[in-house]
């Protein structure tokens, strides 16, 4: 069912500063940020030869990731995602299965304008899981 990993996330206190963290000291190509008011977050993408990394900051009061980050205050690895051929059938197996999908388990449009959706980090390794449509 899987495919591609997509991005590793890591949620960010200050996303000015982990882009320079990332631009300056690991040379890294980093996009410019990406208001996602939908998700409550602020993007950026950083370009890898293999995959991406996706660094996210609070965006708004209600972010689902300001309880992580007063957890984790200086930020931390928040959820690997993956590419599935087809999200819909993906959730459907998933929910067969007994895994919790987040939300009202409609996908939504994610920053790489394609349908995602999120699992339930309890049911996954303890990693919270994204699935995004190839
Ligand atoms: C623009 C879209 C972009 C993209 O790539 O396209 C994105 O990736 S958007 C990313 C931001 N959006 C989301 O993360 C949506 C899904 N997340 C959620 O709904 C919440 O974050 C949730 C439900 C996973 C956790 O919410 P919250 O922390 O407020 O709830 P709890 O404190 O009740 O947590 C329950 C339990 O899970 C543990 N937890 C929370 N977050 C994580 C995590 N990232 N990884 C692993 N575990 C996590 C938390 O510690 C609690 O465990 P417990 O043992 O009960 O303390
Ligand atoms: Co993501």
């Amino acid at each position: 069912m899987l495919g591609r990993l997509n991005h590793v996330a890591i949620a960010v206190p200050d996303l000015a500063r982990g882009t320079e963290v990332y631009r300056s000291m690991l040379g890294a190509t980093v996009s410019a940020p990406q208001a996602e008011p939908a998700h409550g977050v602020t993007v950026v993408f950083v370009e890898l030869p293999n995959t991406k990394i996706e660094l996210l900051e609070p965006l708004g009061e209600n972010s689902p990731i300001r309880a992580f980050l007063e957890k984790n205050p200086a930020g931390g690895i928040h959820h690997v995602c993956y590419e599935v051929a087809d999200i819909l059938a993906a959730r459907d197996h998933l929910k067969a299965e007994g895994a919790r999908v987040l939300g009202d388990g409609t996908p939504k449009i994610g920053a790489h304008g394609k349908p995602v959706l999120f699992l339930h980090p309890k049911d996954f390794c303890g990693t919270l899981v994204e699935l995004e449509q190839a």
